[in-house]
């Protein structure tokens, strides 16, 4: 990959002033594929100055010139998505097919939908009907830095850069050094396209380097940020002596609440759900309770459905599920198995050690664990692999008591025939997201959580608003 030790700063490709070497790990094979360079204060300094002398600039440009330059990179992204989809295979390991389809189309994706949010959004209005010497104006924050994870790489790139782009902000990008290719594709991308230089610039490095520089920065405005709730937690404190904005999407710990009305697929379906991406999304629904009428039969289910999923190489072909993203996160991941085993919950499919047949790579077995409780470890924290704990409940009341009862708040899972109930259910559940009977959201929806899930919300109006600073202007000369 021809810019893997370069930063892009000012519209333009340079080499790091700062920089050191590291290595991006295969985690299918855990050999180095790729040496990147982790940037240092020089680096942040001058990728915000850059993005500073932009916003001046950017910050007029109009509605359709946004919309115009967004389908430009659409365009490329589209041209490009095959290519992306083997950068993020390849840096963490999702299976090729799934991350050509999934991962890769969540980009082309989140830009439709953000260019018809755009298309609709009113920049400027009255306060009400016939209070118009009452202006609300809503003006781009500034300069942002955008502080991505690994797990769906390219959605989270696109979720924060695209509605910074829209609303007139000028950013710095700064992706997990663990999946590092598919940003320096996507900088390609919006390079072809015809970005603005300074408008949008890309940063490799680390969290106490890079990432605490742009949270401190005094010149940064914002910082929206997804990853783990200890580093949303830093970020927040870095960013408190300049009291600039921060956005942050964190873990979860999703319950899916299984009626025993529900769809008899309804139990296979949540573990393709947990499942996939090997378990590493936030939104996963890692806490399956189930009606104890149906319990029995559930655990069953979850069995023969953890079975019949193979776990193989990201290179192959197929629909597997592939390895972890780094060696940290499968040590962690098998511990938490084992706290499980240690603290009585019972194993039903999968425990401890890598498949058979697999011994190089972060491969971890589809692991079912039933008759948890909600103190345990597998209940409480967020495993990030293909983990499902499950449990037992009596009534509606006592499932929705369960599924409250977590630092969390991100997505929760519903499945029952009953309308009312499902209703009801979704209104008492404690969570910025909830799915009934597999029903994803519409495009354009608000993604994001309550409690120490986080307090942003991203996609559609609600992302743009985001990146916005809304004024109020008191007599204003009505036209
Ligand atoms: N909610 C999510 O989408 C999500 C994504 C990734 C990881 N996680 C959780 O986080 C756990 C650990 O994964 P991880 O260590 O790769 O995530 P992380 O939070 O450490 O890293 C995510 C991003 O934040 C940056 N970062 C880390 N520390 C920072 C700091 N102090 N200041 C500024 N930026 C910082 C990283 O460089 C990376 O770009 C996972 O097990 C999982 O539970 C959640």
């Amino acid at each position: 990959m021809e810019n893997a030790r370069n930063f892009y700063i000012d519209g333009k490709w340079v080499a790091p002033t700062d920089g050191r070497d590291f290595d991006v790990i295969d985690p299918s094979t855990e050999e180095a594929t790729v040496v990147i360079s982790l940037g240092g204060q020089a680096d942040t300094d001058a990728a915000v100055a850059a993005a500073s002398a932009a916003f001046p600039t950017w910050r007029l440009s109009s509605k359709a010139e946004r919309v115009d330059l967004m389908e430009s990179i659409l365009a490329v992204y589209l041209r490009r998505s095959d290519e992306m989809g083997e950068a993020i295979s390849r840096e963490m390991g999702a299976p090729i097919e799934m991350s050509k389809v999934q991962q890769s189309g969540t980009g082309s994706f989140h830009l439709k939908a953000f260019i018809r949010s755009l298309k609709d959004f009113e920049f400027e209005g009255s306060l009400r009907a016939g209070e118009d010497d009452t202006r609300i104006i809503h003006e781009p924050i500034g300069v942002c830095a955008l502080i991505t994870p690994w797990n769906w790489p390219m959605n989270q790139i696109a979720l924060k850069v695209i509605p910074a782009l829209a609303t007139g902000c000028t950013m710095i990008l700064k992706p997990s050094e663990q999946s590092p290719l598919s940003a320096i594709l996507f900088t390609e991308i919006m390079h072809e396209a015809g970005v603005p230089a300074g408008v949008y610039n890309m940063l490799n490095g680390d969290g106490p380097g890079v990432g605490s520089q742009l949270s401190a920065h005094k010149d940064v405005d914002m910082v929206s940020f997804t990853g783990s709730t200890r580093a949303g937690r830093a970020i927040t404190i870095a960013a408190a002596e300049t009291i600039k904005r921060v956005s942050l999407e964190l873990g979860g710990k999703g319950a899916n609440i299984v009626f025993a009305d529900a769809d008899p697929k309804a139990v296979a379906q949540g573990i393709t759900r947990c499942f996939n991406n090997t378990g590493q999304s936030c939104n996963a629904p890692t806490r399956m309770l189930v009606e104890r009428s149906r319990y029995d039969e559930a655990v069953g289910q979850a069995v023969a459905a953890a079975n019949a999923i193979s776990v193989n190489a990201a290179s192959e072909s197929g629909r597997h599920i592939g390895p972890l993203v780094s060696q940290m996160q499968f040590d962690k991941v098998q511990d938490l198995i084992q706290k499980g085993i240690d603290e009585g919950a019972k194993l039903v499919a999968g425990g401890v050690g890598r498949p058979e047949g697999l011994n190089r790579g972060f491969f971890v077995k589809p692991t079912v664990f039933a008759d948890c409780n909600n103190d345990m470890n597998i209940m409480r924290e967020e495993v990030f692999g293909p983990v499902l704990s499950m449990m037992a409940f009596d009534t509606e009341e006592d499932a929705i008591v369960i599924a409250n009862d977590t630092d969390y708040g991100l997505t929760n899972y519903i499945q029952t025939s009953d309308p009312e109930k499902a209703r009801r259910v979704a209104r008492a559940v404690r969570s910025g997201m909830v799915d009934i009977n597999g029903k994803g959201r519409g495009a354009g929806s608000p993604f994001g959580g309550m409690k120490q899930s986080g307090n942003g919300r991203e996609g559609g109006k609600w992302g743009l608003d985001e990146f916005l600073e809304v004024r109020a202007i008191g007599g204003w000369p009505v036209e």
